[in-house]
């Protein structure tokens, strides 16, 4: 079975996992934040990824390809018969995207990539005031997440431009208003 995705990039704090939830409410979509996957993994009783994991969410660096592709292939086949999957915050750079493309061209149909951009200043409050309890809202991972997102990250999404795939919606608004503009892209 081929299954539809959705990448949805944008720097930490755009809005990424809250739009994600409301299209997964309203329209057969199952949301895939890869970090939760990584988080969960870190956590797994016996994996022997986890210090790994842990040193690079802590540092805002990338986990190669093969921990976190097994991780979202895993999921979309437990998933079953859905419309499709969001895959959240993932591909994050070119070990990503190569990675991905090796091992799941021919299994995925890629509708578009949705890019919430966001000054990157309302981005570090939104993430400092999250209130999740996460080992990666703070003042100094955050400075390293946003040079691992301008270094590594937003070259994807240029890519993904050059092939005339992104979808870019403004998420500095309040999230009822980029939601109606998601909202178009998925009806
Ligand atoms: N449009 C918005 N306006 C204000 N706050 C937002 C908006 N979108 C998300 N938030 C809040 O900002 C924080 C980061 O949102 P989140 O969805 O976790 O972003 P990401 O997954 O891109 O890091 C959360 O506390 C969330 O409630
Ligand atoms: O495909 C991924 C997704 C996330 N991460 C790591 O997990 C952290 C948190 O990612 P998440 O998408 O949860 O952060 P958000 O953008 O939602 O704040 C990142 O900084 C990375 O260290 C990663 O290595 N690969
Ligand atoms: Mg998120």
């Amino acid at each position: 079975m081929v299954h539809n995705v959705v990448f949805v990039l944008g720097p930490p704090g755009s809005g990424k996992g809250t739009i994600c939830a409301k299209i997964q409410e309203d329209f057969n979509y199952i949301h895939l934040s890869a970090g939760d996957l990584l988080r969960a993994e870190r956590q797994r009783e016996g994996s022997e990824f986890g210090a790994l994991i842990e040193g690079h969410i802590t540092n805002g660096t990338i986990v190669p390809v093969e921990i976190t592709c097994k991780l979202l292939e895993n999921a979309m086949k437990a998933a079953g018969d859905v419309r499709g999957f969001l895959v959240d915050g993932f591909p994050r750079n070119q070990n990503n995207l190569e990675g991905w493309n090796a091992e799941m061209t021919g299994k995925v149909d890629e509708k578009f990539v949705l890019y919430l951009s966001c000054p990157v200043d309302i981005c570090i409050s939104r993430c400092l005031n999250r209130g999740q309890g996460r080992t990666d809202d703070n003042e100094e991972s955050l400075k390293k997440r946003v040079v691992t997102y301008n270094s590594q990250t937003f070259p994807i999404i240029e890519h993904f431009e050059k092939s005339g795939q992104v979808r870019e919606v403004k998420s500095e608004r309040p999230v009822e208003e980029v939601y109606a503009d998601v909202v178009k892209l998925f009806s």
